[in-house]
């Protein structure tokens, strides 16, 4: 069960003027401006449910990852993940948690992927039994057979994103964040993770938050989508009753339209 109360977080921007006399004043009077990214959120996740969380850029969407991942600390409120608060329980919380960030990967770039699955193994302390029937679940699932003794640099974007995913399961999390996992991707290799990300909730009912600028990821994964814009929650509902007839696309446009963002 995932339950976030209250959640603020504001960044400190540093801002200026262009010009050189602007950067030699700068030098020695920074002006910071305060970009508040997340504006009171709250919202729970069951287990086993898989939600959209949307919202236009700079909504606010990787800054609710990042707090629930515990790599970013809010400002106040409260976050419990399976009874912990991710910020401060940060080690025994990883052990629950995959995470997926599509513009950047958690694969070492230079080694065999498959060493990076084995220094994910250490680094989660996997039983060996354990390791070895998720690997074989993970290589079947998502067609790494081919792959899996190259280089992370040498794939490309699809197979590279295939591993990752792979690696975000590995040590069989209970949840899984997913920042854009089909950015880049084309249309056989989207469909595929779909596929694959439908195929774990179901078999080990993971439950799975997952942000997007695509919409046919919204619809074929989630029936819940939560709205997020300008750092606050809009909305929070069903989909398929939001829809009438419409596609999932004008819904959102409809939705950015009605909440002006
Ligand atoms: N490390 C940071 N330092 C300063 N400002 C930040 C930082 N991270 C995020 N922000 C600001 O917080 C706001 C929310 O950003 P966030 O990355 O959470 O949005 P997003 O919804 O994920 O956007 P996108 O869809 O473009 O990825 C933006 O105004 C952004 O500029």
């Amino acid at each position: 069960m995932i339950r976030v109360e209250h959640i603020n977080k504001t960044f400190q921007v540093a801002r200026r003027n262009s010009g050189i006399s602007e950067a030699f004043k700068a030098l020695f009077h920074k002006e910071y401006e305060c970009v508040k990214a997340l504006d009171d959120i709250s919202f729970t996740i069951d287990e086993g449910e898989m939600v959209g969380y949307i919202g236009p850029n700079g909504a606010g969407k990787s800054s609710t990852i990042k707090i629930l991942s515990g790599i970013l600390t809010p400002d106040s409120g409260s976050c419990q993940i399976n009874g912990r608060t991710p910020w401060k329980e940060r080690i025994a919380h990883v052990r629950d948690i995959g995470v997926v960030f599509g513009q950047r990967s958690q694969l070492w770039w230079d080694v065999p992927v498959i060493d990076s699955f084995e220094l994910l193994r250490d680094i989660y302390s996997i039983p060996m039994k354990k390791f070895k029937e998720n690997l074989d679940e993970l290589v079947t699932l998502l067609n790494l057979e081919e792959i899996i003794k190259t280089p992370a640099r040498q794939l490309s974007l699809g197979q590279r994103m295939r591993c990752e995913i792979g690696a975000s399961l590995i040590h069989s999390p209970k949840i899984l964040f997913l920042d854009e996992p089909t950015i880049g991707l084309d249309a056989v290799s989207k469909i595929a993770v779909r596929n694959f990300i439908l195929d774990m909730n179901k078999r080990h009912k993971t439950t799975v938050i997952l942000t997007t600028h695509d919409m046919q990821d919204i619809e074929a994964l989630t029936r819940r989508i939560i709205l997020i814009g300008k750092g606050k929650i809009l909305m929070d509902g069903d989909l398929e009753s939001m829809k009438k007839g419409s596609s999932v696309d004008e819904v959102v446009v409809e939705l950015y339209k009605k909440y002006e963002i």
